[in-house]
Parts: structure tokens; C-alpha cells; sequence
């Protein structure tokens, strides 16, 4: 039964997440939803038509609404709903990272001159209450790391090729049925989201607001049977980790890298569309945050919490945003003189470019392929790096206490199985 003096809740979307929310909403009797906005007219739904609407105004000018859930998969469109209801003084939340990444100096400036909320912790890991921990939490005391596996397709798809050998095309379209993958799955596969994601994270848990060509990005599109049981015979598993680095110069290394990882890492038991989190703090140490980083119920579950959280009149303060005298967000130095250790494996070796490595052994070239492992400065491997990808190449960063000649031998005891 709904309570006649419950809050007013306008949705926007009803796919995986937005159904997912109206699922979880039923547990709520203090929750009204007055309308749900979609695009499709022909689609066939779960509720009655009259539950929605294909007119956006229908819900942004509707002044009995409370506040709006904004979760559709079109960040243009997002970006439009989420600009009007803030420049109206509303509350909205969001579980769009791109939208809100791409856009983030924008809609806090927002916020501050009208007054209204944005909230989107259902944006960055899923169920995880990662940006409240960093926010509440961690408002004050330093941060010296923050990382993990923040996209749960890839994971999924990395999962599946480890454990169970079936092919990539087969693992994604498993994790596109499923409804974690985004409508454009390069978004996942190519690294952008998780990027969208440690950006988001670097801004609560760092100040730092990024511009995405500053990242050093590459995607699991291009791996390989070769690549898993390369790492397999080295004891690890490949994840695509998502870091914000902080050194002792107060210099801010950010990357999105398909990485090697050891049984001596909490990464190595993230499975499936799972997400983890390890923070690094000064004072408290280390800790590290797992949950379901996709799907339905689980980021329902986050929206949810937003909403009763907005409701409650919780806001971002961006506790770590530092300010110049005229009020204008004081950039992060990002670091560029550390060092990468990385496997590369190219189909496409005559195309491979020169690049400025400080060690360099180069092997497999025998298959018509070439692997190699490599030293560079940061600097060096985001500037070449768009050459790098256009070999069809991929790209993982190795633990700097693998040696190359351990890969190369590993290298070689799998080479019988996956020829
Ligand atoms: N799937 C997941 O596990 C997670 C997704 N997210 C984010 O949540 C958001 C929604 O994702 P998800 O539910 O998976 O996406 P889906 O593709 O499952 O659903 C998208 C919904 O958005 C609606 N929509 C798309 N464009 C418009 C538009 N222009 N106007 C009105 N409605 C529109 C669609 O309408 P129609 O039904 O008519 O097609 C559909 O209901 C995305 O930003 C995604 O990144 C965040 C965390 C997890
Ligand atoms: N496509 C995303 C959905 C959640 O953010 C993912 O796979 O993690």
C-alpha cells in the first residue's frame, strides 16, 4: 500500500536500471512514482500504459514531483534532463557516468547557484557505496590511492575466458543479455567507462577534475587465449584495473589498464560483474570494498539509497575541491615521470611503432605476432600509446617484480595448448 503522504518520484528510463529501481521501490511504502519517461512507444512493458510517458516536460514541469531519477542510456538526453531539473532548484539523481564525468565542473556550478542535488552513487561501481565512503568518510583525511576493477562486463567477460575458456564474442554477449554491458559496449570493453568512473572517484576522493586524454586508457577488446594463458602459467589473472595515484609530490597518476594480478591481491578474487575498491589512506590504512558492480537489482539498490539520502537532504560537498581567489577549481598536477611495465602483444607487428622504452625484450614474434615487455615513462606511454592501439594491440601493466624473461617463459609452456 502506498502511504497518501509519500514523496513524489518522476523516472526517467525504464530499462535494466530503471526497472530495476521500480522493483526496488515496492519495498518503500513513503515512495510514490508519479510518471516513468521512455523513448520507445512500441516497446511492450512489464506496467500499463498509463504508468508512462514519452514527453520529458511531462515530468520536468510537473511541480507535485519531489524529485527525479534520471536513468537513461543517452547521455546527450541525460545531460539536457539532469541541466534543467538542476537549474530548476530540483533534486535529481543519476546513475549516468558519462553524462556526469564528461560534465562534472557544469553541474556542480550548478548545484551551487540554484540550490538543487545531484546525486550518482549507482554511477561508479554499482551497489558499492564508494563516493559516500570518500565523501563522508574520508572528507578530511588524505588519500594516498584509490583503485579496482570498476566495470563489471569486463570483469565478467575476463572472468569467464579465465575460468570457463569460452570465447570473448560469447562472454560479451552474455554480459550484454544480462543487462550489465552498456548499450554501446565499447564503452566497457574499451576502458571509457571504468575511466568514467576512476575520474569520478579522483574528484571525491582527490579534488581532481580530468579531462579523459589525460588518463593513460587501454581496453581487453583485443585479448587473447594466448593473453590468459600467458598469465595463467605466471600464477596470475588478468583484470582491467582503474587507478588514481597519488605520489609524494602531491602528483596525480591516473590509468585504466588491463593489469596482472597475483593471488596476494583482493583483485584476483573479483569475479564475474563484481566490483572491488581498494582505498589507501593515511591515517586508516588500507581497505577494500567488493560488491555487485552491475545489473538490475543491485544498482536499483544504489538508487534507491540516493533517493532516500536526497530526500533526507544529503548533498556532495566535494570536500577535497580546492579554490583560487576568483572561486575557480585549482587544477591537480598529474604525474608523468613514473615508470609502466607492460606486455603488448600485436597482431599487427609491422605496424608497431618506435617507441621510446627504457628496457625492451621483444619475443613470439615466431607467430606471426609479436609480444613484448617493456619499460616507459608515463609521460612517453600516453603520448604513444593511440599509435600503439591502432596494431590491434593489447596492452597490460605487469607488476614490476615480473621479470621480462619469467613472461617469456611462461610464454612458451603454454604455447602447445592455445596454438
Ligand atoms: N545496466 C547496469 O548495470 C548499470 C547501468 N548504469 C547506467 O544507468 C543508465 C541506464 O542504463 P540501463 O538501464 O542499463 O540501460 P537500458 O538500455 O537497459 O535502458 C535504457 C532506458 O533509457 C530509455 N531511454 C533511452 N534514451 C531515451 C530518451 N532519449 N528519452 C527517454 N528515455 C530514453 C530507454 O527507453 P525505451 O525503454 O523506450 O527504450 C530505456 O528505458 C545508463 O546511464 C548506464 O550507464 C549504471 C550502473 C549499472
Ligand atoms: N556497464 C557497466 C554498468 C555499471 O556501471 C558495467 O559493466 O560496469
Amino acid at each position: 500500500m502506498k502511504s497518501k503522504s509519500g514523496k513524489r518520484i518522476g523516472i526517467f528510463g525504464f530499462g535494466c536500471v530503471g526497472q530495476g529501481l521500480h522493483d526496488v521501490l515496492q519495498d518503500n511504502p513513503h515512495l510514490n512514482v508519479a510518471r516513468i519517461c521512455v523513448r520507445d512507444r512500441e516497446k511492450l512493458r512489464t506496467l500499463p500504459s498509463h504508468h508512462f510517458t514519452y514527453d520529458p516536460q511531462e515530468l520536468l514541469q510537473d511541480e507535485s514531483i519531489d524529485l527525479f531519477a534520471e536513468l537513461i542510456s543517452d547521455p546527450e538526453e541525460a545531460l539536457l534532463i539532469v541541466r534543467q531539473a538542476l537549474s530548476a532548484g530540483k533534486t535529481i539523481v543519476s546513475a549516468n557516468k558519462k553524462m556526469i564525468s564528461e560534465n562534472l565542473s557544469e553541474l556542480v556550478a550548478l548545484q551551487q547557484e540554484f540550490g538543487g542535488t545531484l546525486l550518482y552513487e549507482a554511477a561508479v561501481c554499482g551497489s558499492i557505496p564508494i563516493l559516500r565512503t570518500l565523501e563522508a568518510y574520508y572528507g578530511n583525511e588524505p588519500l594516498q590511492e584509490v583503485s579496482g576493477i570498476l566495470n563489471g562486463s569486463s570483469n565478467y567477460i575476463l572472468t569467464k575466458l579465465d575460468a570457463e575458456g569460452i570465447s570473448y564474442d560469447e562472454a560479451l554477449a552474455q554480459a550484454q543479455a544480462l543487462g550489465f554491458a552498456e548499450a554501446d559496449p565499447t564503452l566497457d570493453v574499451g576502458g571509457y567507462d571504468a575511466l568514467h568512473k576512476i575520474s569520478l572517484i579522483a574528484a571525491h576522493a582527490f579534488g581532481a577534475v580530468i579531462k579523459p586524454e589525460q588518463v593513460v586508457r587501454a581496453g581487453i577488446q583485443h585479448i587473447s587465449r594466448r593473453d590468459v594463458a600467458l598469465a595463467q602459467a605466471l600464477g596470475g589473472r588478468i583484470r582491467l584495473v582503474a587507478t588514481a595515484k597519488l605520489n609524494q609530490n602531491n602528483r596525480l597518476a591516473l590509468q585504466v589498464l588491463p593489469t596482472l594480478v597475483f593471488p596476494d591481491s583482493e583483485l584476483y578474487y573479483v569475479e564475474a560483474e563484481f566490483n572491488g575498491v581498494q582505498l589507501q589512506a593515511r591515517y586508516a590504512g588500507d581497505q577494500f570494498l567488493k560488491g555487485r558492480g552491475a545489473g538490475s537489482h543491485p544498482t536499483g539498490s544504489a538508487v534507491w539509497a540516493d533517493v532516500s539520502a536526497a530526500l533526507a537532504g544529503y548533498k556532495y560537498t566535494y570536500p577535497k575541491f580546492r579554490y583560487n581567489d576568483e572561486e575557480q577549481l585549482k587544477p591537480v598536477a598529474l604525474e608523468e615521470e613514473d615508470e609502466l611495465k607492460v606486455y603488448v602483444r600485436t597482431t599487427m607487428p609491422e605496424f608497431l611503432p618506435e617507441l621510446p622504452w627504457r628496457e625492451l625484450t621483444v619475443f613470439g614474434t615466431e607467430r606471426r605476432e609479436t609480444q613484448l615487455v617493456g619499460t616507459i615513462s608515463r609521460k612517453d606511454f600516453l603520448l604513444y600509446l593511440p599509435a600503439l592501439k591502432q596494431t590491434i594491440a593489447f596492452i597490460a601493466q605487469i607488476p614490476a617484480h615480473v621479470s621480462a624473461e619469467q613472461v617469456v617463459n611462461a610464454s612458451y609452456l603454454k604455447l602447445e595448448e592455445v596454438a
